[in-house]
């Protein structure tokens, strides 16, 4: 029979978690158990919830109150009890349980039956590089800045100048929406013609992807129209819409287009050290579960720093082997090319180094920011100091100097 195992964090005392643990694995299935008549718990048997583990961290005490202490628990609930979406799996193992004090969602693990309804990302890894034809580096991205209030000659000389400093992606920053300046479609239409330029006048290969936002009906037609003026990719606030809104645009043959999951409100539910879901399950295997070919995150050294650990989970959860095709991670917030070196030792080659600021902040402008992180790219990957290399390349050696 298929199952879905979840794993909790809990505090409390020593001791007291097996009872603690049987009442979640009831009291989120079936309900009472040995109060039920024999009868009715052979007919209740295959929807009961099962408790698979206890492990207590008797030297990880609760940082408020000492005489508690860490455990995780492993229930693990039949999957019988719950369609196989998002929304039914996530109720059932942390519906009112997120809202019973100190608990915290770390980890869902998906048998191959309950597997076989998530396709994954439509393209992935691999189908992002053979869109661009790169197959040996990490890729870099640039953000549109500062572009609120700003007109459509605006937005394009903006894209004009990051794509000429060699970046492989562009997308638009998650806090531009439909606006009468730019429109999600002359965005489109303008960014296509801009890139093409670009492509010509120079054989680089940029793609654009557009904010996909609204309300959550009018998202399929947008994406569909998207896709027919000939969008490359779509960004989408999946945590302010929900992993199966991202789910369901994934899984439309009609849009089939690369879509960027942006962290956007994710911190308003994975920060707690206590509450909510922990970061890795949240921006790492369900983002990726539900399709996105990218995530974005905060990396471990940036403007918006995760703590490292839970940064390095998370990347790993996006590219381990598993049923679903790999996610590119793309460690973001406060990146500039002096940390290049850091990124590509921490995520490797098969990851993306996303920078706003630290490509417009340049000061040979967005052109010369995006030639200094290709540079540092090269570097790294050559196995050359990114000082010593500066000296070959004035662009990174600018960048350098600024910021470190
Ligand atoms: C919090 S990760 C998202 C990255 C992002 O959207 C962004 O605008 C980062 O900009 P920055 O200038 O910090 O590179
Ligand atoms: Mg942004």
């Amino acid at each position: 029979m298929s199952r879905l195992t979840a794993t909790y964090q809990l505090f409390g005392q020593a001791g007291s978690f097996g009872k603690k643990a049987e009442g979640i694995a009831l009291g989120l299935t079936v309900g009472s158990w040995t109060d039920l008549p024999l009868l009715e718990q052979e007919q209740l048997k295959q929807h009961k919830g099962t408790v698979v583990s206890v492990t207590e961290f008797a030297d990880i005490s609760h940082p408020l109150k000492s005489e508690q202490i860490r455990a995780e628990v492993k229930i693990s609930y039949p999957s019988v009890n719950f369609s196989p979406d998002l929304p039914a799996i996530l109720t059932t193992v942390f519906g009112k349980l997120s809202l019973d004090g100190e608990v915290k969602l770390l980890d869902l693990e998906f048998d191959d039956e309950l597997l076989s309804h998530f396709p994954g990302p439509r393209f992935g890894i691999e189908g992002i590089r053979d869109k661009l034809g790169v197959i040996d580096r990490p890729l870099v991205m640039s953000i549109f800045k500062g572009v609120i209030g700003r007109d459509l000659d605006y937005l394009a000389d903006q894209l004009r100048q990051q794509a000429l400093g060699g970046v492989d992606l562009v997308k638009d920053d998650e806090i531009l929406f439909e606006n009468p300046l730019t429109p999600f479609e002359s965005r489109i239409t303008t960014g296509k013609e801009v890139l093409r330029q670009v492509y010509e006048e120079t054989g680089h290969r940029t793609l654009y992807a557009a904010n996909l936002s609204g309300r959550t009906s009018e998202l399929r037609d947008k994406a569909r129209k998207a896709r027919e003026l000939g969008a490359d990719a779509l960004l989408f606030n999946v945590h302010a819409y929900g992993f199966d809104v991202l789910q369901e645009l994934a899984e439309d043959d009609s849009i089939a287009l690369p879509l960027m999951a942006h962290p956007a409100f994710s911190g308003a539910f994975t920060s707690s050290p206590f509450y909510g879901v922990a970061t890795p399950l949240a921006l790492g295997k369900l983002t990726r579960y539900a399709g996105a070919d990218f995530s974005l995150f905060p990396s471990p050294y940036g403007s918006v720093a995760l703590e490292k650990s839970a940064a390095l989970t998370l990347g790993e959860e996006l590219t381990k082997a598993s049923g679903v095709k790999r996610t590119f991670p793309v460690p973001s917030a406060g990146i500039h090319p002096g940390l290049v070196p850091l990124l590509i030792n921490d995520y490797g080659t098969e990851s993306i180094i996303n920078a706003g600021g630290g490509v417009h902040g340049h000061p040979a402008g967005a052109a010369g920011g995006g030639l200094a992180f290709r540079q540092a790219v090269d570097a790294v990957l050559n196995g050359i100091d990114l000082a010593e290399a500066g000296e070959q390349h004035a662009e990174l050696k600018t960048a350098l100097e600024l910021w470190g």
